[in-house]
């Protein structure tokens, strides 16, 4: 196969898509992919996520879970069901609690891309390599949500996905 893109090849590649990193620039670099219906761009291994104000199939599609699934960040164009993925990943190798962080202004899409990261943690946590004892403890415990922050549990480990504003 091919080469994943390491770290320091993403970044020669924001270099080479920002050569000169100011603010002016990251907002012309993000308005030139929003205008191509590229709602998603990483900065490193953030992901920013700029809101479409409508549904756009394209991205969404429930095939993409399974595409984006165990890539290298970077190696597919960006998108949220990565990022789903690289906690989720990190949650089942180094069996440490994952913490996802979502901030922006009121009406940026926290809410929306948060349900966007449970249906692909869903998806995830249900895939045949899921013993049926996980299984098991997954339909027992189901997603719980207290105010801006939603829980998940997989065995002994604890997903939560905070949002602010
Ligand atoms: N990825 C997206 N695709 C389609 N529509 C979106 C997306 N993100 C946001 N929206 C639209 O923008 C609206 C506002 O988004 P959302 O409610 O997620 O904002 P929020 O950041 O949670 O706001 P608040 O902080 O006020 O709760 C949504 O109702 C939806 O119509």
């Amino acid at each position: 196969g091919q080469k994943p893109l390491g770290v320091l090849t993403l970044y020669t590649k924001l270099r080479q898509d920002l050569p000169t990193v100011t603010e002016d620039a990251i907002v012309e670099a993000l308005r030139r992919r929003f205008f191509k219906h590229k709602i998603y761009t990483y900065a490193s291994n953030i992901l920013v996520a700029l809101n479409p104000n409508k549904f756009l199939p394209a991205y969404y599609n429930p095939k993409y879970v399974k595409l984006y699934e165990n890539q290298p960040l970077g190696k597919l164009s960006p998108h949220i069901f990565a990022m789903a993925d690289l906690a989720y990943r990190a949650m089942l190798n180094c069996k440490v609690d994952q913490c996802m962080v979502m901030s922006g202004e009121s009406g940026s899409g926290k809410t929306e891309s948060s349900s966007y990261l449970v249906h692909c943690l869903t998806a995830l946590s249900q895939q045949t390599y899921c013993s049926g004892m996980e299984r098991a403890i997954l339909g027992a415990s189901p997603v719980l949500q207290v105010g801006n922050v939603m829980f998940f549990k997989k065995k002994k480990t604890f997903f939560s996905l905070l949002q602010f504003c």
